[in-house]
């Protein structure tokens, strides 16, 4: 790494800045993104390794990644880890930790620094990877990187920072310090919907706080993540800090959440896989000398609530981004809409006549707003769930596959019952349940009545309302008058309550606390 540590720190005394999200109606930005999908295309069908402690392992066992644009396209072929494996790069992590636990904050801080530069430089090459590997459109491939950036950009600051002297009352005759020391071994588990931005988060909030890690991403976005193994090995990070594991979630996740060596689990995914790693995690294995920690971003099922105050034009808009941004294959998707009686035909109108406006296609092209759902498996789920939809409520718009990917209209259901199956489930997929409620007090309940409490917002606009809403509407993320998607980093820290997960803030002051622990250290004069 060449960075120098002066250089580091004045790097940190700037301010953090998001980065800004790319304009694609200027000409030179389009040409790029079109090049850069070219030449991610002339890339695809290639073999991936294993990565443990820096030796790159093909094994003779592989799976392929594919475009759920089109199935037949291959990624790339990608090593699958066995149990051994996975098992060695737990034991290389360990052994690696002994000397990196004593790099010093500004060194490693240096590396995500140097990174997020190597990332801004591809940024169009990682969208494209995005593009072809999970079928985000430009615009959400572009703002999945620019998360990506800022996660580094953010947890650099946050390493030094939390390396600095920490407030102690002292007292006579001793000098008193707090200091937070990494953890050691974790597995970082990410999902496949943020392939780019959550991956890059969680790993580097792991190595950049002293702890070494073994990355196993998505079976369904392996392309996107050896990128950033890439970028690792071009900024000098040592070898054995950060592990590349591809394989299967069940297999080799289990493993590594069993394994007594891993100190901690840093997981993003579903309610069902979450409660798996936490269950597992609290299991004490022979040999194991702590409680292992999870870190658990799980599911939601989010609302848009609009009240008989608000802006309808507005409510609308935010209704359907909120519900058909990325397919509706993000924790934060509205996948419901609960607006009160009095206003409920004029917003299902411009609901409805909105979503018959989307553009649903292949996502290399710029004008596509939604692309294919991830693969096969997703879409036959979401299918399925459309067919209950169909007897819970009234299909108005969508609910049929399209073409030879993986691509399912959008679909809205109205009058769906609070109670109802798919207003209840998560469905991770472009399905809207559109409920009628009461009034502002019913509609509220509504909201808050799912084993959920991740995102939410709330269209009103009365004072007292807002206040009571505020201090009501029980999610992580509450938004008024917006969209329930789309947290910035560093703006607003994003995690959930409930069965959303444990409780962390991602991008937020507080979050790498939960990848160390705390030392209280006193010298007597
Ligand atoms: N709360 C958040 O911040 C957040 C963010 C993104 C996605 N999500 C959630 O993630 C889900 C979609 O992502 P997904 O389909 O990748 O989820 P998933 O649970 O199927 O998989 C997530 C990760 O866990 C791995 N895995 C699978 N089985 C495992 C096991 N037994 N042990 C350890 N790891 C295992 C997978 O390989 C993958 O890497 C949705 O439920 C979504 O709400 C939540
Ligand atoms: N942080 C993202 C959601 C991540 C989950 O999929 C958002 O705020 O939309």
């Amino acid at each position: 790494m060449t960075t120098t540590t002066n250089n580091i720190f004045t790097r940190a005394q700037q301010p953090f800045i998001n980065a800004a999200f790319t304009d694609f109606s200027q000409e030179a930005a389009q040409r790029a993104q079109i090049e850069a999908l070219e030449q991610v295309k002339s890339e695809l069908g290639q073999t991936y390794p294993l990565i443990i402690n820096g030796k790159k392992i093909k094994t003779a066992e592989t799976f392929a990644s594919v475009n759920p644009s089109n199935p037949s396209q291959v990624i790339g072929y990608f090593s699958k880890a066995s149990v051994e494996q996975a098992n060695e790069a737990v034991q290389v992590a360990a052994r690696t930790f002994e000397t990196w636990k004593h790099v010093p904050a500004e060194e490693r801080a240096g590396y995500l620094f140097a990174a997020a530069d190597l990332m801004k430089e591809r940024r169009f090459y990682i969208n494209a990877w995005m593009i072809y590997e999970v079928g985000k459109s430009w615009v959400e491939a572009d703002a999945d990187t620019a998360e990506a950036i800022d996660f580094l950009e953010f947890y650099a600051r946050e390493a030094l920072r939390l390396s600095g002297e920490q407030p102690v009352v002292q007292v006579e005759g001793e000098k008193n310090a707090l200091v937070y020391i990494p953890l050691g071994v974790a597995a970082v588990i990410p999902p496949w919907n943020f392939p780019c931005a959550i991956m890059v988060g969680m790993t580097s909030a792991a190595f950049v706080t002293g702890n070494t890690a073994i990355l196993k991403p998505a079976s369904t976005a392996p392309a996107i993540a050896y990128q950033f193994m890439r970028i690792l090995e071009e900024v000098g990070l040592p070898a054995g800090v950060v592990n590349f594991l591809p394989g299967s979630g069940s297999v080799i996740g289990d493993t590594l959440v069993d394994n007594p060596l891993v100190r901690f689990i840093a997981f993003t995914g579903s309610r069902d896989v979450g409660l798996r790693i936490f269950e597992r995690a609290s299991k004490h294995q022979k040999g194991q000398r702590w409680l292992k920690r999870t870190i658990l971003e799980m599911g939601g099922k989010d609302a848009v609530v609009v009240d008989e105050t608000a802006d309808l034009e507005a409510a609308a808009t935010a209704i359907v981004a909120s519900a058909f941004g990325f397919q509706g294959q993000k924790c934060s998707a509205g996948s419901r809409a609960i607006i009160v009686e009095q206003v409920y035909d004029e917003v299902l109108a411009k609901v409805v006549e909105k979503t018959k406006k989307l553009t649903l296609g292949d996502p290399t092209q710029p004008t596509t707003y939604m692309g294919p759902v991830v693969d096969e498996n997703a879409m036959k789920k979401i299918l399925d769930y459309i067919e209950i939809g169909k007897g819970e409520g009234q299909l108005l718009v969508g609910g049929n596959h399209r073409g030879s990917g993986y691509f399912i209209e959008p679909t809205v259901i109205a009058n769906v019952d609070s109670h109802a199956r798919i207003a209840q489930e998560e469905i991770f997929g472009p399905v809207l349940a559109v409920i009628k409620a009461k009034d502002f007090d019913d509609a509220l309940h509504i909201a808050n009545d799912t084993e959920y409490g991740l995102t939410g917002a709330f269209f009103t606009q009365n004072a007292q309302r807002l206040e009571r809403v505020k201090a009501e509407y029980h999610v992580g993320n509450l938004y008024l008058n917006r969209k329930c998607t789309g947290a910035l980093v560093g703006v607003q820290p994003f995690g959930g309550f409930n069965m959303s997960g444990t409780d962390s803030k991602a991008g937020g002051n507080d979050y790498l606390l939960l990848f160390t622990q705390a030392k209280a250290i006193s010298v007597k004069k």
